[in-house]
């Protein structure tokens, strides 16, 4: 029985996410996923949905087997409870493979790292996705509509 973990944000759901859980699940026999923290979303801004609402739409996905939110301290916390054989990164997750292994290790966790290949797609993002809604529904396309129909 291979357990895998995958991690990430998740705000606004895509096929990129999609793509991603799915390539995990294809590792193992089974899937956890640990949905960040809003708090501890500090490397981008915060997210726009609240952990909860994310952590309900990842756990309804066919490839999850199993979601939850992650620590607010000590990331290595529910790795340790989860004991995987294996974690997942995503093509743009800030984590350097061997350092990540090398921290496991220290904490005595022997887990392979894997990174899983980026999907394409223009919408495949959920910052690319929130520009697309800012330019095309955003206060300056408002005043413009708002003008044309004087
Ligand atoms: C092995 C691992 C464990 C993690 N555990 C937690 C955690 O317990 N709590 C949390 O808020 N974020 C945790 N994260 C971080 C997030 O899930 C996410 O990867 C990070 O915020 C980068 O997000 P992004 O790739 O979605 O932008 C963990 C990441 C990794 C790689
Ligand atoms: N297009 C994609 N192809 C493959 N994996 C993806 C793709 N987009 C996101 N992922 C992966 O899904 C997980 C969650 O990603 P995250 O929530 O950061 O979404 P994102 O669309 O990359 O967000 P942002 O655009 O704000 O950086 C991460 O492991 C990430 O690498």
């Amino acid at each position: 029985m291979t357990r895998v973990v995958a991690t990430g944000t998740f705000d606004i759901l895509h096929p990129g996410h999609l793509y991603y859980l799915e390539e995990s699940r294809n590792l193992g026999d089974e899937l956890y996923v640990i949905v960040a923290r809003d708090v501890n979303v500090k490397h981008k801004p915060r997210p726009i949905l609240p952990e909860e609402q994310r952590l309900r739409m990842v756990r309804a996905l066919r490839p999850v087997d199993h979601a939850l939110l992650g620590d607010l301290d000590d990331m290595f916390r529910p790795i340790e409870e989860i004991r995987p054989d294996i974690i997942t990164l995503g093509f743009n997750q800030h984590f350097n493979e061997e350092d990540l292994r090398q921290k496991l290790r220290d904490r005595g966790l022997d887990i392979d790292v894997v990174r899983i290949p980026g999907y394409p797609g223009p919408l495949a993002s959920s910052s690319k996705i929130v520009e697309h809604i800012l330019k095309t529904r955003g206060p300056h396309r408002l005043v413009g509509r708002a003008g044309e129909g004087e």
